[in-house]
């Protein structure tokens, strides 16, 4: 059963990893897709023609998420490429894992303007043409299980991820009246380009893996399914919500 037949669905961060996964995933289900990503144009271009080749239509925009004009231009193009905007993955972020003490000021206000004030400007913007419309829509923010843990590595990161789950539960508020339905989905460890680094010290991460009852890390694609199903009709009466998809590492205390 196809759940996204019809819709225009915009990820950011589509490029690789799971946003990558998400842009596929909807088109599967019938969807047409934007991506934004802010550097490689090979990957990105790859992604609409996988996209293509599924039989539906894909356009890929470059654009800084942090650059508060970059969310109005990613939203017109999609507009301009399909005509409508049905759903808004906001996903793209970074973690550029650092200690505590000696944290470079640059780095700390890179990762808030990327991965909140970035997820900020694109749900404005995107919500702002689905009440334009006037048929409602979804929004899904890539948040974490880093939102309800912390990390020694990540004092920049985990709040960020904190405060985008914040911003669905007041845009949920905010945009109920619209039939704009906002959540969070909150994955575990998934391995991709953000933490490839990290999880190449074998210690670490088999330390991550026994902690995770499943038995394994994540693939991107394992996020697909809770985003798609957070797009689609199956979630009409579902708002203001954070879907977990960590394998049970966050209810692994012992
Ligand atoms: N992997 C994990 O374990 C987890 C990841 N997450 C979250 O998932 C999201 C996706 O990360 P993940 O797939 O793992 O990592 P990746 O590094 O594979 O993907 C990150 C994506 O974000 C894009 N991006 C980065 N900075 C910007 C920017 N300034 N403007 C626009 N796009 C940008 C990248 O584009 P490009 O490559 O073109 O630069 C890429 O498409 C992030 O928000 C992350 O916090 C949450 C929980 C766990
Ligand atoms: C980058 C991390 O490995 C990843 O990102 C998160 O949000 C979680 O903390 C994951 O472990």
């Amino acid at each position: 059963m196809k759940l996204l037949e019809g819709k225009t669905v915009l990820v950011t961060g589509g490029s690789t990893g799971i946003g990558r996964a998400a842009a596929i995933g909807a088109a599967r289900h019938g969807a047409d897709v934007a991506i934004n990503y802010a550097s490689s144009d090979d990957k990105a271009h790859s992604c609409v023609a996988e996209i293509e080749a599924l039989g539906q239509r894909a356009i890929a925009v470059k654009g800084d998420v942090a650059d508060p004009a970059t969310s109005g231009e990613f939203v017109a193009r999609a507009v301009a490429a399909f005509g409508r905007v049905d759903v808004l993955v906001s996903n793209a972020g970074i973690c550029p894992f650092h200690a505590l003490l000696d944290m470079p000021v640059e780095t700390v206000d890179r990762t808030f303007r990327v991965n909140l004030h970035g997820a900020y400007y694109m749900v404005q913007a995107a919500a702002r043409q689905m009440v334009e419309q006037g048929e409602g829509g979804a929004i899904i923010a890539v948040s974490s299980i880093s939102a309800l843990v912390g990390g020694e590595f990540q004092t920049h990161y985990t709040p960020t991820k904190a405060g985008v789950h914040s911003l669905m539960q007041s845009a949920a508020i905010a945009l109920g009246k619209h039939g704009i339905r906002c959540n969070s989905v909150l994955p575990g460890t998934i391995l991709t380009e953000i933490n490839k680094d990290d999880l190449a010290d074998d210690a670490k991460r088999a330390y991550m893996e026994s902690r995770t009852p499943l038995g394994r890390l994540g693939q991107p694609e394992d996020i697909v399914g809770p985003i798609v199903f957070l797009a689609s009709d199956m979630a009409e009466y579902v708002t203001g919500a954070a879907l977990l998809v960590d394998g049970g590492m966050f209810v692994n205390l012992q």
